[in-house]
């Protein structure tokens, strides 16, 4: 299974003169969330390791390659996004979305065969999206589509996931169906980085985290560590009140 290693790489923010370069080893089997306030640089440092935004500086390496060297279709199948809101403005349904995430197993104009739609099949499955298979990508409501981006990412089935918030749109039986499904990724050997606005989310679900400032700041390590009020009331800018939960931290925020 792939990992993701950055070395000394500063994401290349609009307007902003420096940053800490990050060193972060994305081992198989680690969930990573990744933390800031509006503006830090989450999405920017999503592009930047999906190998679709350059680098200031340093470089990302999938499996001890660097992206830069590596083939888009190379990459395509070992790496799998799950970005914000997307406008697709071609007609597709639910399935043929789906299907997209066996391209990178096909050669050019070859048709999807019966494992590529068995792969689909058991990804609506998993979603919950059986029913809306046969739906216009543009008549579903914001959550509905969400989940199927993470569907096709999940037909893909790559070795690293990159997701921008994945549980935008979600109410709160999908958000958590997701992180199970994200968290059984990682068991499966999967690595996964994904941006996440809900602190509590993050203190349950993640193994480690990255903290991102505005000012181009970072730090990073074991979940446990970083999950300190005073950091993290810092990184928001917003008083917190940690209590306990189950045994986990729960974040709540000060008036
Ligand atoms: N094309 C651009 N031109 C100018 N500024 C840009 C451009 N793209 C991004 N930025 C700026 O870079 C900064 C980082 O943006 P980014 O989307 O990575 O933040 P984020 O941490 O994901 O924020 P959010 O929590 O709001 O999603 C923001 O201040 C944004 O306005």
């Amino acid at each position: 299974m792939s990992g993701l290693e950055t070395r000394g790489l500063v994401i290349d923010v609009p307007g902003r003169s420096a940053g800490r370069p990050l060193d972060l080893d994305i081992a198989p089997g680690q969930r990573w969330g990744v933390l800031g306030p509006n503006g830090a640089g989450k999405t920017t440092l999503m592009h930047t390791l999906a190998g679709l935004r350059a680098p200031r500086t340093g470089e990302v390496r999938l499996d001890g390659r660097p992206l830069a060297r590596l083939r888009r279709r190379d990459l395509a199948r070992r790496l799998g996004v799950v970005f914000q809101e997307r406008h697709d403005d071609f007609p597709a349904t639910v399935r043929e979305t789906a299907l997209i995430g066996r391209h990178p197993y096909l050669a050019p104009w070859q048709q999807e065969g019966p494992e590529d739609h068995a792969r689909a099949e058991a990804a609506l499955e998993r979603l919950e999206l059986a029913h809306l298979a046969e739906r216009e990508l543009a008549t579903l409501s914001g959550g509905e589509r969400q989940r199927v981006s993470l569907a096709t990412v999940l037909t893909q089935a790559p070795g690293v996931w990159l997701a921008d918030e994945p549980t935008n749109h979600l109410d709160l039986h999908h958000q958590v169906a997701v992180m199970g499904l994200l968290a059984e990724q990682a068991d499966q050997g999967r690595s996964l980085v994904m941006c996440l606005h809900d602190l509590n989310l993050a203190a349950r679900w993640c193994s480690h985290l990255l903290l991102l400032f505005p000012d181009g700041e970072a730090c990073w390590g074991p979940a446990e560590a970083m999950l300190v009020p005073a950091a993290l009331e810092r990184l928001y800018d917003q008083p917190l009140t940690c209590v306990e939960v189950d045994g986990a931290p729960v974040f709540v925020p000060r008036r």
